[in-house]
């Protein structure tokens, strides 16, 4: 199953900057551990904002939620999901 997730990151202006750093490190390796496993399919910088659009190619609800639940990040930001399907006129094949 496919989602499109937006994520926007606001960490708290008093957050002293290595824990910051910190968190940020953890959460590269972790979304980059996804991206080689295949699950998190696309992860794009919103142009202008501290966001990202991604997709993700899960099993199902369950196993988003528990990977977005487990993003160091997680407490810091504003997700909203979207379930994908295939666009008929896509030119692509199903596994977009
Ligand atoms: O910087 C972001 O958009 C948050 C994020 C998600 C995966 C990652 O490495 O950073």
């Amino acid at each position: 199953m496919l989602f499109q997730v937006q994520m926007t990151v606001k960490l708290p202006t008093d957050m002293p900057s290595n824990q910051a750093a910190e968190i940020k490190a953890k959460e590269k390796a972790y979304s980059q551990e996804l991206q080689h496993a295949g699950k998190w399919r696309h992860l794009w910088r919103v142009a202008g904002s501290y966001e990202n659009v991604s997709v993700f190619d899960v099993e199902d609800n369950a196993e988003l939620q528990e990977i977005i639940s487990g993003l160091p990040l997680f407490p810091y930001m504003e997700i909203n999901v979207k379930p994908l399907c295939r666009h008929p006129s896509s030119v692509h094949d199903g596994d977009a």
